[in-house]
């Protein structure tokens, strides 16, 4: 169960970013994805979770293992913290979230609607669904955005265990996890052309 990608080239609203991507990733390893703002991140994320199409090249990644946090928390605010659990539990076939709940100290804020959450602790449970995934490879995009310093740490321990169990990661971040056994990839080696070309992709922005 290895990730591979060969020669990846991604555009976003019509426009170039990235050309000639390449990294391949085993069980346990963690990629740390480095590039100032706008150099395309998101887009190359966008590209692994199949949210959109690349320009080119080859991506093969686990089939039905992956786990994307995105910017966005992709709660319910309708919903308890349990109740979202729950839910991405159910979708993802997994039975337990009391791991998740622990891990990410969301068992004191467990009957709280999610739409009641500090934005801190929305991020908590945003990323805590990962937990229910039972997917070994995670794609964050940004995923200590509100946390504060011993939510990032928390976070990290998590991620650690996750590598610890035979899963991946592959993560967009500015700031340092505290996983010094994360490979780094700059992306600025990568930067495409700075042509335009057409809008193909705006189907999927
Ligand atoms: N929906 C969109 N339509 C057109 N262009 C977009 C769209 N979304 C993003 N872009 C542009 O694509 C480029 C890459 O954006 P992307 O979000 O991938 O960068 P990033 O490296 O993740 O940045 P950051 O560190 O700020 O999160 C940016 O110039 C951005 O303005």
């Amino acid at each position: 169960m290895e990730c591979m990608v060969q020669d990846l080239s991604v555009a976003r609203g019509g426009v170039p970013l990235l050309q000639g991507v390449g990294f391949s990733l085993v069980p346990g390893e963690a990629l740390v994805l480095r590039a100032p703002n706008g150099a395309g991140k998101t887009t190359l994320l966008r590209c692994l979770a199949g949210l959109q199409p690349p320009l080119s090249g080859q991506v093969n990644l686990p089939e039905e293992g992956v786990a994307y946090a995105s910017h966005a928390d992709g709660i319910k605010t309708q919903l308890s913290v349990r109740e979202n659990l729950r839910f991405w539990a159910s979708v993802h076939g997994v039975a337990d979230i009391g791991e998740a709940l622990e891990r990410f100290d969301l068992v004191g804020l467990q009957t709280r609607l999610a739409g009641h959450l500090s934005a801190g602790q929305k991020r908590r449970l945003g990323l805590a669904r990962l937990l229910v995934t039972g997917r070994p490879l995670w794609l964050l995009d940004e995923p200590t955005v509100s946390l504060d310093t011993s939510a990032v740490a928390l976070f990290g321990d998590v991620v650690r265990s996750h590598l610890a169990g035979g899963g991946m990661a592959i993560i967009a971040t500015h700031i340092d996890l505290g996983l010094p056994e994360a490979r780094v990839l700059e992306l600025g080696a990568f930067k495409a052309r700075a042509d335009t070309m057409d809008t193909f992709d705006e189907a999927f922005l």
